[in-house]
């Protein structure tokens, strides 16, 4: 990754001549301890970084020498480091999605970090091939440190049942021969294909295995990592579970799945940190004060360990300023290779053929919804008005809906590339439709599915509901929140020349200090669980429509359809609309034609 002048602004600043000077971008430093980690978790394929983001620019090569210097720096002081990934790994970027088969550039490049732990998430287990890949490519790459403590897998071959990888694993640190139990959890996850077996998290620690794990006495620490928000009932449960038969053994959690920084403290003793998404944080965590065999001999033990969290913006500037290094002594060779091997293939994969220009910014959540330059707004009135036509439908009134979840990334202003294509949405599901729906009961389906605690949005479980609660239990609002986004800095002294660059603003359970890099706040506004438009000529209140939808709401739609008094079973009367269609498509086709370049 190459370091010039305007790395450090957003693209949509670089051009203003009031662009912050990055050198004087403030920094808090990491507290490193006797165990330190990196963590990463929903990369979703970005290895090759943020192109349009300078924040985040650095690519999975600069986090091998990171990790690389890291793991020195901490050696050097007799610590220990350890590197943590929690899934939802692929999905998402046209380093894994735009390959055929999918992913095989990016398992590739994935296996060149050093990896201590890592579990699978959610994304890869949607489809067959994907958890096979996991079964045949990473956990092989990975050899003894992919842990599945709740995942089972159909093998291919002898059809049984088998664990996806080892249940857990117990070793002991290098440098401070601290000894560990770790465990590598998925959420209460429902819509895996039927060639996996995801166990509730709930029942998986009641078996022998986990509890003989826990009783366990030559342990110096619990680390459960895994493919769960670190608030979330499941990881609750597991806390309660080793606290009550361990009652002071620190407990590290590291999660994931929510897309968001966050720290949850449980006790004195047991923490979580979750690292965000897409490759733009790298979540840092250390532990001192452990009580080991080794600091027992020292009589260096301590009552309560301290435990600390930094959210690192994955940019080189960072990663300079915390190794003490530069641009001649940071690189690693291994590290280097790997950032040849994803400019590679990102060139065989045609990533940056241009295939429109955007004329504006189309946000996800910075804007609030509907508004001109919200994504979904654009989806709707210009890419779904437009596009979504089955060719044996012509003139029929139609209601479309599709979950804002399908949707992943903002679009920026300028060249919309191959790569886009599968960062605005890459999931290849298509569309159906039910003929002859009453109009009132369609808009009460789409009302029923938009009170639901956003089940249906990026980051939320797409747990299989069995019932749905009525519109009237749930409000929807459209405000601004303040989910670990916008707060002002504090503790780190700001000088006059600071210029803050915007960005996460994070608040969690230890307070307003975890941002490595001092942000200017972002807005960040909610959107409904699912958008709708009318379609082909419809008058404001046709009589009936096709009802058409997204195939992985399907679940949903049948459950609200239900809810709403609709009397059929959308799942047997529906129909493929405009066969192999995906949504990613539909966007790629309208961007083809709208936006010349
Ligand atoms: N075929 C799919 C698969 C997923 N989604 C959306 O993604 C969400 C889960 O993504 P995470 O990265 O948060 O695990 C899911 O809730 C859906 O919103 C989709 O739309 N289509
Ligand atoms: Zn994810
Ligand atoms: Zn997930």
């Amino acid at each position: 990754m190459i370091l010039s002048l305007l790395w450090l602004l957003p693209s949509a600043l670089a051009a203003q001549p009031s662009a912050p000077d990055p050198i004087s971008a403030p920094l808090r430093s990491l507290d490193f301890g006797q165990l330190n980690f990196l963590h990463t978790t929903d990369t979703h394929g970005w290895l090759a970084g943020h192109l349009q983001e300078p924040s985040y620019s650095a690519d999975w090569g600069d986090y091998i020498s990171f990790a690389t210097r890291m793991r020195e720096k901490a050696e050097a002081q007799g610590q220990d480091l350890l590197v943590i990934d929690t899934g939802d790994r692929v999905e998402g970027n046209g380093l894994y999605d735009s390959s055929e088969p999918k992913g095989v550039y990016l398992s590739d490049i994935l296996r060149h970090q050093h990896i201590d732990l890592l579990t699978s998430g959610n994304h890869e287990l949607y489809k067959q091939n994907t958890s096979e890949a996991e079964l045949f490519t990473t956990v092989p790459n990975f050899r003894g440190n992919y842990l599945a403590s709740n995942i089972d897998i159909f093998h291919p071959t002898t059809k049984e049942l088998v664990p996806l990888a080892p249940r857990y694993k117990k070793f002991t640190t290098k440098k401070q021969g601290i000894r560990i139990i770790a465990f590598g959890f998925l959420f209460d996850f429902t819509g895996n294909w039927n060639n996996t077996v995801v166990q509730k998290v709930s029942s998986t620690i009641k078996e022998d295995w986990f509890q003989e794990a826990i009783r366990d006495k030559e342990v110096d620490l619990f680390l459960v990592i895994g493919h769960v928000p670190v608030h979330s009932p499941e990881y609750q449960a597991i806390f309660k579970e080793i606290r009550g038969t361990r009652w002071d053994t620190p407990i590290q959690f590291f999660g994931g799945h929510q897309h968001i920084r966050d720290y949850a403290r449980y006790d004195s003793k047991a923490f979580g940190l979750a690292s965000g998404r897409f490759m733009e944080t790298v979540g840092f965590a250390s532990i001192d004060g452990l009580n080991t065999p080794k600091s027992k001999h020292l009589s260096s033990a301590v009552a309560t360990p301290i435990f600390k969290r930094r959210y690192i913006d994955q940019n080189l500037f960072s990663y300079y300023h915390h190794t003490g290094l530069d641009e001649q002594s940071f690189p690693t060779q291994k590290g280097q290779n790997v950032s040849r091997l994803i400019a590679k293939a990102r060139t065989d994969l045609h990533l940056d053929q241009v295939h429109g220009c955007a004329p504006q910014e189309l946000w996800m959540s910075r804007v609030k919804y509907p508004s001109p330059n919200s994504l979904y707004t654009w989806l709707e009135t210009q890419v779904l008005a437009d596009s979504l036509k089955d060719e044996n439908r012509v003139n029929i009134p139609t209601l479309a809906v599709v979950n804002t979840g399908a949707m992943r990334f903002d679009i920026f202003r300028g060249p919309f590339t191959q790569d886009s294509t599968f960062i605005v949405s890459p999931f290849t599901s298509g569309f159906r439709y039910v003929k002859d729906v009453p109009y009132d009961k369609a808009q009460l389906i789409v009302e029923v599915l938009n009170k639901q605690p956003q089940v249906l949005q990026a980051s939320q479980e797409d747990d299989s509901p069995t019932t749905l609660a009525p519109p009237e239990q749930l409000a929807y609002s459209e405000d601004v929140v303040a989910s670990n986004w916008p707060v002002s800095s504090d503790q780190i002294p700001l000088s006059r020349n600071d210029k803050l660059v915007p960005g996460y603003t994070t608040e969690d359970d230890a307070g307003k200090d975890g941002d490595d890099t001092v942000h200017e706040p972002i807005s960040f506004y909610r959107v409904p669980n699912c958008l709708q438009v009318l379609l082909n000529n419809a008058t404001e209140t046709p009589e009936t429509v096709d009802l058409v939808y997204i195939d992985f709401i399907e679940k949903y739609v049948v459950l609200a359809a239900k809810f709403a008094g609709l009397g059929i079973d959308i799942a047997k009367e529906s129909d493929v609309y405009m066969p192999h269609m995906s949504l990613t498509n539909l966007i790629l086709n309208w961007v083809k034609k709208n936006w010349k370049c």
